[in-house]
């Protein structure tokens, strides 16, 4: 076994299996203690919520607490492996929560028959939560299941694999294409990957500034053309009327790779058919469309990002989801809409261009940062990550009328 295997088990492992515990944030040790926590004292806070039910953020953990939840129909690109394979993921993204945003999470792993049944389950527990975190749930479900919650749950529902992966992506390649001297509006885009995160990202990016007509999607049959029959509603919205069919035709004079597909489908060849100063995302998880030191030994004019940490330019939702929830819950957003994902982009961006605090050289491990081709997007361990996104986030919310409670103090500062 791989020594990094091992460690990595190990990890999971010792000294207590998992990477989340519960901790009790109320004195119990004492009857008087127990006397206020349980029977008779708790029967008051029950009175006021049975009451009004916004007095449970008042009197419990809700607004502090988001659900990470999957059904393990995409794990990472691992593929569909079942609900109970997916826990360590899911309990990462809960660690994320706690350790970038101080938000308790939770990892719920549902087994389920139909699509409406998960939707069921999903919205039955909701009323928990301040918010739900869907995770690695794969396309085209993912779309309908997020729809359907957003439209029967009181709190925030979030696609992450959808919409932190397209915030982080619209924030790292608008940076790269800066870069390289290149504008969005003119970028010719090839999105390898047709599913949740595909979808979203393309769509993402055509609302801070990409044609249409210049993004060219892929799936395992190739190019999604107007003349395939095989496309579901998702997928036809980025069928181009076009005679490319492969993955070939379309990287010849492209300046964008996205990948949210699989490891190791963009092969040397297809990048050198590149345009000039190119920008390669292989964003696949936990292996990349294709290897940072194969595309660099390709062609040394691009600016290459993965979703690993470590290799530069980590385009990972994790940049996104622990922060754009800090600022949903600080201001109660009833949803995250677009307004608010826009400024989550912009904030994201704009951190990349300034000097990098010695602590997070040293906690990524480089003697120097700056914005350039190796620096386009910040680091995940950046301190400044979280009043910065949350803030415009919780800003966001408010202008477009989704805030359920006043910007708190903190936020009003600046
Ligand atoms: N870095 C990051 O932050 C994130 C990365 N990702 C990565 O993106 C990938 C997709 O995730 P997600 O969108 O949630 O999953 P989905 O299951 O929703 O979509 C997967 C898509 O990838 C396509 N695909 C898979 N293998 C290949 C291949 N060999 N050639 C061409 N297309 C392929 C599928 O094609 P078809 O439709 O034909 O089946 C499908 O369209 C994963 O690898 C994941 O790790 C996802 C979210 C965040
Ligand atoms: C990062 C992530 O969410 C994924 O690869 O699925
Ligand atoms: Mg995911």
């Amino acid at each position: 076994m791989s020594d990094f295997r091992q460690k990595a088990l190990d990890y999971h492992a010792f000294p207590t299996p998992g990477k989340i515990s519960v901790e009790i944030s109320k004195p119990a040790e004492t009857a008087q203690d127990l006397a206020l926590a349980y029977s008779p004292g708790v029967a008051e806070p029950v009175r006021e919520i049975a009451a009004d039910p916004d007095n449970a953020y008042k009197y419990t953990g809700k607004g502090n607490l988001v659900a990470v939840i999957t059904n393990g129909t995409a794990i990472l690109g691992l593929g569909n492996l079942g609900p109970l394979a997916s826990k360590p993921v899911m309990e990462g993204k809960a660690l994320l929560f706690k350790r970038f945003a101080n938000i308790d999470s939770v990892d719920i792993e549902v087994t389920h028959r139909t699509t409406e049944e998960f939707i069921q389950v999903v919205a039955a527990i909701a009323d928990t939560f301040g918010g739900i975190n869907l995770e690695d749930i794969k396309a085209p479900e993912c779309f309908e299941i997020e729809k359907a919650l957003i439209e029967r749950c009181n709190v925030p529902v979030f696609h992450d694999d959808q919409h932190g992966t397209a915030i982080v992506t619209a924030a790292g390649l608008i940076n790269s294409l800066e870069v390289q001297g290149k504008k969005i509006e003119e970028a010719q885009i090839v999105c390898m990957g047709a599913g949740a995160a595909a979808v979203a990202c393309m769509q993402l990016l055509i609302k801070c500034g990409a044609l249409r007509e210049n993004i060219y999607m892929l799936d395992r049959n190739g190019v999604i053309h107007s003349r395939r029959d095989d496309l579901n509603e998702y997928k036809a919205l980025f069928a181009n009327n076009t005679d490319k069919r492969t993955l070939e035709d379309v990287m010849d004079g492209a300046d964008v790779f996205v990948g949210v597909s699989g490891p190791d489908v963009l092969p040397a060849a297809a990048v050198t058919m590149m345009a000039d100063k190119p920008v390669i995302f292989a964003c696949s998880n936990p292996d990349p469309e294709i290897k940072p030191e194969l595309a660099h030994a390709t062609r040394q004019d691009l600016v290459m990002g993965t979703g690993r940490s470590d290799y530069p330019n980590q385009v990972n939702n994790v940049l996104c989801f622990p922060f754009i929830f800090r600022g949903a819950l600080d201001v109660r957003a009833s949803q995250i809409n677009d307004e608010m994902k826009v400024a989550a982009v912009d904030a994201i961006r704009a951190l990349a261009k300034e000097p990098v605090p010695q602590e997070v050289l040293d906690a990524s491990g480089y003697e120097s940062l700056t914005f350039g081709k190796d620096y386009v997007i910040p680091k995940p361990m950046d301190p400044r990550l979280l009043p910065r996104v949350a803030r415009a986030v919780a800003l966001a919310a408010v202008a477009s009328g989704v805030a359920r409670t006043e910007l708190p103090e903190n936020y009003m500062l600046d």
